[in-house]
């Protein structure tokens, strides 16, 4: 059968429990919100193929737990992501604190050349904003990475996010993507046999997305 997608990417969500990973996630690829917190427990992952620059590019989106308790587990996937996504809340100083903590465990495991985009989430909780805009962006601009505000309630930014870190990791593999042009039946960046397989958090376990 002939393949859906030129390309196959892995993106990663990192940051503090709480911050909104599962729901960035469930409102990209569901276009859904949940006010309930259930925490996530290991990974999960989900699947969207979107349309860059004329690719086709199927993503799969790690989510993971960020309960300390967890990070065993979560560390050994942050190797095979090409593009990661360090979330806090704008409503929570702390959970931007831990952006330098995220930061320094995705330099040491995660492969060089990995994309990275700073995201402040619930960017609709003006009210109770903690950590301003500025300060944002210029946590970002220290570590050389593009900075959205989104709201996974609202529905800010989602798509405008994903499709930049989709476009950062196409730009960081342009090589294999002009062969890939070239070439009718070019192999992806990645294979997905190996991406069909259900691990932790798969679709026979319980879903930790409750949007
Ligand atoms: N107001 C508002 N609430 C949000 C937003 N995103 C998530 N939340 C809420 O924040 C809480 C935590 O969201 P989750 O997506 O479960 O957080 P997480 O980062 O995946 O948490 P862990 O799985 O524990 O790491 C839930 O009650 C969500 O409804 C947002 O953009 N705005």
């Amino acid at each position: 059968m002939a393949k859906q997608y030129d390309v196959l990417f892995r993106l990663l969500l990192l940051g503090d429990s709480g911050v909104g990973k599962t729901c960035l996630l469930c409102r990209f690829t569901d276009n859904q919100f949940h006010p309930a917190h259930i925490s996530t427990i290991g990974v999960d992952f989900k699947m969207k193929t979107i349309e860059v620059d004329g690719i086709k590019v199927r993503i799969q989106i790690w989510d993971t737990a960020g309960q300390e308790r967890y990070q065993t587990i979560t560390k050994q996937y942050y190797r095979r992501a090409q593009g990661i996504f360090l979330v806090y809340d704008i409503s929570s100083e702390r959970s931007y604190q831990h952006i330098v903590k995220w930061a320094s465990d995705v330099d040491e495991y995660a492969p060089d050349g990995v994309q990275k985009i700073l995201i402040g989430n619930k960017a609709d909780e003006e009210h109770k904003r903690q950590v301003p805009k500025e300060q944002g962006l210029q946590l970002a601009r220290e570590y050389g990475m593009d900075f959205y505000e989104t709201s996974a309630c609202s529905n800010l930014n989602i798509k405008e996010s994903f499709t930049r870190l989709t476009e950062l990791v196409l730009q960081a593999h342009r090589k294999e993507l002009d062969e890939l042009r070239g070439l009718p039946h070019a192999p992806t960046l990645a294979r997905l046999e190996e991406d069909e397989q259900q691990p932790l958090g798969s679709e026979d376990t319980p879903k930790t997305c409750w949007c």
